[in-house]
């Protein structure tokens, strides 16, 4: 109390940063939507590892396989960056297993976050506070 109240007051989270859930869910939705530009491309990285869930969700064959998945990570990033979110999905070892995903993969996925990071006018060091829990999972992701 008194004088030292702004001192004392705790200092946002990353999760406050990013804009809190809603934030975070404009970031995810970006993500999904550069990912799935990206699918169209000739050449495309993404499609190869992506094609099952689009085939399911463009055939009707389980339509909100793509809503789950964009959900669990707005979860996951709500948790990991210090929110009241709570992760239900997957662990990301078993959540990636039998994708072989490459690092190259890797690479692309994380332009396409960094492109919907910039859109949405996140700074460069929350950039870089999100790529230190992104980057952790890095193993987990790719390779299995
Ligand atoms: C650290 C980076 C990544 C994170 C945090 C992440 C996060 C997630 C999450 C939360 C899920 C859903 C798990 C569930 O619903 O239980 C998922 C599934 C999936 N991820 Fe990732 N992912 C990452 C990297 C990648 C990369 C690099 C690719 C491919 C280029 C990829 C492709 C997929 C696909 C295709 C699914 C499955 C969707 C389905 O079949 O329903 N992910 N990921």
């Amino acid at each position: 109390c008194g004088k030292n109240d702004a001192e004392e007051a705790p200092a946002p989270t990353l999760y406050d940063r990013l804009g809190k859930t809603e934030g975070i869910a404009k970031i995810v939705d970006g993500l999904i939507a550069n990912v799935g530009t990206e699918t169209q491309m000739t050449n495309s990285v993404m499609l190869r590892s992506h094609k099952p869930m689009l085939d399911a969700v463009n055939s009707g064959a389980d339509p909100t396989r793509l809503q789950r998945l964009r959900n669990n990570f707005i979860d996951q990033v709500g948790e990991a960056t210090g929110g009241p979110l709570k992760y239900k999905g997957l662990s990301m070892l078993t959540a990636h297993k039998g994708m072989a995903v490459t690092h190259t993969e890797f690479t692309v996925w994380r332009a396409q976050l960094e492109k919907s990071l910039n859109t949405n006018k996140v700074s460069e060091t929350d950039k870089a506070a999100l790529y230190a829990i992104i980057d952790k999972m890095h193993d987990d992701v790719v390779g299995h």
